[in-house]
């Protein structure tokens, strides 16, 4: 009889997901015709200033090989040719940027301090950056893709922003967001929405959608991405370029709005880089973390490849809710387990933690806060509150300020569990075993490979239908691991795919080791246009 019953259940689960998967490709099919392929491609990079990267710019500048005026002005150039396709850059500051890479160019030619104080004491000096909109920058918008703040300048920098200054890095502008950045698609009513660069039909992902969009096409010489959900990796991912969501409290989460609620929300989120180059990860990581925090990740030390142990998973054991991984992204796997193998002799281990199908409910449950402000508050910049319900109906009329998705969060936020009730409490532990199992596995040398989404980038609106594919991201967070989004080619529809690396907390430099190692093994970052 039990056994009848197990079987039934069985069944009706295969039948449930055939059914979910059905519904998928319908949805899919019927967006690919809303949003017919627009063949358009992006303008080719002609300045091979836009090629380089971050350290190699700043290597240049520093030793009066390239100005740092003559550099700001080939990465205005690009915006001004390509954000207007493409919408990821939402706020400039071009004059103010002209006046301090004139100040760089000048401590420069003056040649008063020395080249090696300069590298160590200055490593960007004259490199101009973008960051999200929601990541301040003195006296520019800083909305968060919020209509209520769209007349809000920001009085100072965030923490991240001035140690970028104190390093000689130059802002440039701000990026494009979700509503709030609690969504993976980045469209709102301040800013509009982005557009792939792969892809004009397809998302740039979310929240720093802006930023990984600005950086596949090249329109500034590095970004800075926000991350509690997967808000670095995603974009990093659906855009083809490297994102670090760093090691817990290593990076001040200082000026970021929304601010977390709770501390356990404050070592969730992760303030790092997104670049083209691997390279640069390290140098921008090291710049922005926290004074305190760098002796413990020691960034500088070597790491030996072969020293590594390899573990991976292909998918989260396929959890209802999520898409099942594409294909082109599971194949990703035997051709990283070939490459370790002969470029260094290392087998890597394929494992399967089954609680991986329980993401999403994991990151909703870890991520409640006992008290505080709602979803809904925050939507009124916590003066006071908004009535989703009544937004929603406006939302239908076209009147409300809000996106359909920022309200339907709201809604998402009374459901499941209570903060402290017995499957809060169950899904806590759940949680905790898991982290304890894979930090067992990986140790002190090992590092776990993992898909950052289960499919390439879809097209705009389509998440809506399948919302929780964001936990592929999701569970590192609340895991309170680091992790690295590494670029891996294009699929058959010319959109980028790639994987994630995680390591024990402070063990970044190991992230980071792999990502450099697979961009020399598959190429990493390949232009949207030609070059
Ligand atoms: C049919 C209605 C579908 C909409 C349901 C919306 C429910 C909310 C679901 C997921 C929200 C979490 C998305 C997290 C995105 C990244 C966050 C981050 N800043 O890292």
């Amino acid at each position: 009889m039990e056994k009848n019953t197990s079987n039934f259940q069985r069944y009706l689960k295969q039948f449930i997901k055939l059914l979910f998967g059905l519904v998928e490709c319908f949805v899919h099919w019927l967006f690919s015709k809303i949003y017919r392929k627009d063949e358009s491609k992006l303008p080719p990079i002609e300045d091979f200033i836009l090629m380089d990267s971050a350290s190699t710019l700043a290597m240049k500048i520093r030793t009066g090989k390239l100005t740092s005026e003559k550099v700001l002005e080939s990465f205005i150039d690009r915006i001004k040719q390509v954000n207007p396709i493409i919408n990821s850059v939402v706020a400039t500051r071009f004059d103010e940027a002209r006046k301090e890479a004139k100040s760089a160019d000048e401590i420069i030619r003056t040649g008063l301090i020395p080249l090696e104080k300069l590298e160590k004491e200055k490593p960007f000096l004259g490199v101009p950056f973008t960051t999200k909109d929601c990541i301040p920058i003195k006296d520019l918008i800083h909305s968060s893709g919020l209509v209520h703040r769209r007349n809000n300048i920001s009085e100072e920098d965030a923490k991240v922003v001035a140690s970028l200054r104190n390093a000689g890095a130059i802002p440039l502008g701000l990026t494009n967001v979700s509503e709030l950045c609690m969504w993976w698609e980045s469209s709102n009513n301040v800013h509009g929405r982005s557009r792939n660069p792969y892809d004009f039909s397809r998302i740039v992902g979310g929240s720093s959608g802006g930023e990984g969009s600005c950086q596949a096409a090249a329109l500034s010489a590095f970004g800075i991405g926000s991350d509690i959900g997967g808000s670095i990796r995603m974009p990093s991912f659906f855009n083809g370029v490297f994102g670090h969501k760093p090691s817990p409290l290593t990076v001040p989460n200082h000026g970021q709005y929304p601010q977390p609620i709770t501390e356990e929300q404050n070592i969730f989120l992760g303030i790092g880089p997104m670049c083209r180059r691997a390279e640069d990860l390290t140098p921008i990581l090291k710049v922005i973390a926290n004074k305190s925090h760098l002796e413990m990740m020691r960034l500088d030390e070597p790491v030996d490849i072969q020293k590594v142990r390899f573990f991976y998973q292909e998918s989260d054991t396929d959890s209802f809710l999520v898409s099942p991984v594409a294909q082109e992204i599971k194949d990703l796997f035997p051709k990283i387990c070939i490459y370790l193998n002969k470029a260094h002799g290392i087998k890597a281990s394929k494992v399967s933690f089954k609680s991986f199908g329980k993401s999403a409910p994991l990151w909703f449950a870890n991520m409640k806060a006992p008290s505080g402000p709602k979803f809904k508050d925050q939507l009124a910049n916590l003066d006071g509150t908004i009535n989703p319900y009544v937004e929603l109906l406006k939302w239908t009329l076209g009147m409300s300020q809000h996106t359909f998705v920022a309200l339907a969060t709201c809604l998402a936020d009374k459901t499941g569990c209570k903060y402290g009730d017995s499957d809060h409490q169950k899904l806590v532990s759940m949680r905790n075993d898991l982290k304890n199992d894979i930090l067992d596995l990986i140790g002190d040398d090992g590092v776990f490979i993992y898909p950052t989404h289960p499919t390439s980038a879809p097209y705009h609106n389509e998440p809506i239908f399948k919302p929780f594919n964001f936990s592929y991201t999701g569970i590192m967070n609340i895991l309170g691991v680091p992790a690295t989004h590494i670029p891996m080619g294009l699929d058959k529809n010319g959109l980028p795919i790639g994987v994630q690396v995680i390591a024990k907390p402070n063990n970044d430099r190991l992230c980071l080791a792999v990502a450099r190692e697979f961009e020399k093994a598959f190429g990493g970052w390949e232009p949207p246009s030609t070059v």
